[in-house]
């Protein structure tokens, strides 16, 4: 039996065990309505197999209306592993990201991508683990302008993309504040960014030792393609933060996430997933993939020994519609391209059919929700 880390996905061994008959109704069971398979241009596949990342489409179906056209959407989700090992120089630790990225937002241009969303804090190994300051913050850039910023820009123009890009943001008109940041631009054009809200202490995600609660409420950006927000990372595990989101009116919800398996993976498939089906949206799940090791080792404050990883990003990006069905996941180990069509309509219909934005009762919450905050709130406990 492989190890866990090594385990290429549920996917995999539920085709690998189970008679068609029975894998069709365990796929129905578990991803609801099913999504079809989409047409790959054979230029991305070939790019695929030649730079080693897996590639994968599936399009969700709305129903035909009679005032409104369709809005045909299509994103890619790239998850992947770190290019160089974390004792080289920072700088070419990032080109190397950068370089790899670029070559998978070419796949993703060839299949016609519209909005693309790359993994939390993409262009350095997740670190934060280490607690150490030196060098992982020289990883942090301008949000509007460095680098990264400049890089994603052009590919954005030349491929008229939408491009999600999280970084470690450095704000330097402000106290060189560090931030976990999501960087959004289109047709070449910074749009804005939006600044983690939650912040984890939990396990080796020593993230408050970096950064502070994000200061960017819920922003959501209207771009060509449609309404768009980006929930960063452990903000998944926060049901109101994904719910104003809906509230400012987002149709796709991004996840940009990095997390390891001992931790988060029996949750992966449900938070994004209910999220959607919640808010009546669609949400894209993207988890990192891979082992990193640092040179110094650390511990875990949890009376176990020192040890120099993180444990396995197991990667799994999936999209989940407002239905509440999904795609299959990405690989648990490989770098990975996933491009999903949608069909935004789908949003109101969903909310047509179940009325969940229209029985939420905000009023009823919006007070019991100010009373809770109140450093001397009275549970209500009848005994
Ligand atoms: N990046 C925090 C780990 C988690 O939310 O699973």
């Amino acid at each position: 039996m492989a190890s866990i880390a090594e385990i290429e996905s549920v996917e995999e061994i539920l085709n690998g065990h189970l008679p068609e008959a029975e894998r069709e109704a365990v796929r129905k069971i578990l991803y609801g309505k099913e999504t079809k398979p989409l047409t790959i241009p054979q230029a991305a596949i070939s790019l695929a197999e030649k730079e080693d990342f897996e590639i994968k489409g599936y399009a969700f179906a709305a129903a035909q209306e009679q005032l409104r056209s369709p809005r045909i959407v299509r994103v890619g989700l790239i998850q992947n592993k770190i290019v160089v090992p974390t004792d080289r120089p920072i700088k070419e630790q990032r080109d190397a990201l950068h370089q790899r990225i670029s070559t998978i937002v070419k796949a993703a241009a060839d299949a016609h991508v519209n909005i693309i969303c790359f993994q939390e804090a993409w262009t350095m190994p997740f670190a934060f683990c280490t607690r150490e300051k030196k060098p992982w913050c020289e990883f942090a850039e301008a949000a509007e302008d460095g680098p990264t910023t400049e890089l994603v820009k052009d590919l954005s123009k030349q491929f008229n993309m939408v491009i999600i890009s999280p970084i470690l943001e450095r704000d330097s008109l402000h106290g060189d504040t560090i931030w976990n940041t999501a960087v959004v631009v289109s047709r070449g054009r910074y749009l804005g960014k939006h600044r983690k809200n939650h912040i984890p202490r939990v396990g080796d995600f020593n993230e408050s030792s970096y950064y502070f609660e994000g200061n960017t409420g819920h922003p959501v950006f209207q771009t060509e393609f449609g309404k768009i927000a980006i929930n960063i990372c452990y903000g998944r595990h926060h049901p109101l933060n994904w719910f104003m989101f809906g509230a400012n009116g987002a149709e796709i919800v991004f996840n940009p996430s990095a997390t390891v398996g001992e931790l988060s993976e029996p949750l992966w498939g449900i938070e994004a997933r209910n999220a959607a089906i919640a808010n009546s949206y669609f949400t894209c799940a993207i988890n990192r993939v891979g082992t990193e090791r640092f040179p110094n080792e650390f511990t875990s404050g949890n009376g176990q020994p020192a040890h120099k990883d993180f444990g396995h990003f197991y990667g799994s990006s999936y999209v989940a519609a407002p239905d509440g069905s999904r795609t299959p996941g990405l690989s648990r180990t490989r770098d990975g391209l996933l491009i999903v069509e949608m069909d935004l309509n789908l949003c109101r219909q969903v909310r047509d059919v179940w009325g969940f934005k229209m029985t939420q009762r905000l009023d009823m919450y919006a007070t019991s929700i100010a009373a809770a905050a109140e450093p001397n709130y009275e549970p209500n406990i009848i005994s």
